[in-house]
């Protein structure tokens, strides 16, 4: 990875995140630059979710400033920020059977004016969107059909469609089996390698350690460090953060496995 000239794709200093004025984690500061994968670690409730939804200008920071290009994310239309940094959710199944296409065309939105259909464009960015993730053939499946696996990698495809160079994944391997894990994991690593910068939360150290070039983890009580993903994913750090003692050991490949340091009881 070379370093990345000009101000990041999405940066945050000074950032204190939380519900209702009461922060659950303060002094955050984050970096999100073009062609690097960025994974955010920590359990269940301290606040990744919170953290994701100020990056993508759905919650107000309680302090400190979210900037686009070193611009302040705030002063920015709903359109504006949507063509900016595009949001993969979970890949359930969606309310709605819609077709695939539709779907991915629904990334269109804040392209279109008010009240706008979608137009020749919108539909060619959704199909170029599928095809570039080798999901072309889908486009007419519903998506409630699909394997989880094709889902995540169509609401991957809807995100690319949005247009934003920034994408934020919530858990996009969680309730995969291990082949479709492999299969989003190596398009995320793509991702990059064309230029996005990619946020995503997992609950996988080793997927982490996996695609991530940085990695943030988010504790307790609002514990929160940032940086290069060999130096904070550290026995000691994920002991730390998930309250178990772990070890990060070197396979004789040279990948880092994550284990317990003790299993069961004496
Ligand atoms: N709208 C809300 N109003 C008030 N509190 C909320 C709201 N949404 C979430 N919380 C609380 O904020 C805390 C952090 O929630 P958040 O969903 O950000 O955690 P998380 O790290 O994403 O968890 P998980 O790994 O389980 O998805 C929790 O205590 C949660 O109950």
């Amino acid at each position: 990875m070379t370093a990345a000239a000009g101000p990041p794709l999405l940066s945050a200093e000074g950032l204190a995140i939380g519900h209702g004025g009461r922060a659950l984690a303060r002094d955050l500061a984050l970096r999100l630059d073009a062609g690097t994968v960025t994974c955010l670690l920590g359990p269940n409730g301290v606040g990744k979710t919170t953290l994701f939804k100020t990056l993508l200008g759905l919650l107000p920071p309680i302090a400190g400033t979210v900037r686009l290009a070193g611009a302040p994310l705030a002063a920015r239309s709903a359109a504006a920020k949507a063509r900016a940094v595009a949001y993969v959710p979970q890949a359930s199944p969606s309310d709605f059977n819609y077709a695939v296409l539709d779907m991915v065309v629904m990334g269109r939105t804040a392209h279109l004016g008010a009240f706008g259909a979608p137009k020749a464009r919108d539909l060619a960015a959704a199909q170029d969107a599928l095809a570039s993730l080798g999901i072309g053939d889908l486009a007419l499946r519903a998506f409630n059909h699909l394997s989880g696996g094709q889902r995540q990698l169509v609401l991957v495809a809807r995100a690319l469609a949005q247009g934003a160079p920034v994408i934020v994944m919530d858990e996009p391997t969680a309730s995969l089996d291990l082949a479709n894990r492999l299969l989003v994991l190596r398009e995320v690593r793509a991702l990059a390698v064309r230029g996005f910068a990619v946020l995503l939360s997992t609950h996988e150290p080793e997927h982490a350690l996996a695609v991530a070039d940085r990695v943030a983890v988010l504790g307790a009580g609002g514990w929160f460090k940032a940086g290069a993903a060999r130096e904070v994913l550290t026995g000691a750090t994920l002991s730390r953060l998930y309250g178990v003692p772990l070890t990060v050991e070197a396979a004789p490949s040279g990948r880092l496995v994550v284990s317990p340091a003790e299993v069961g009881g004496a």
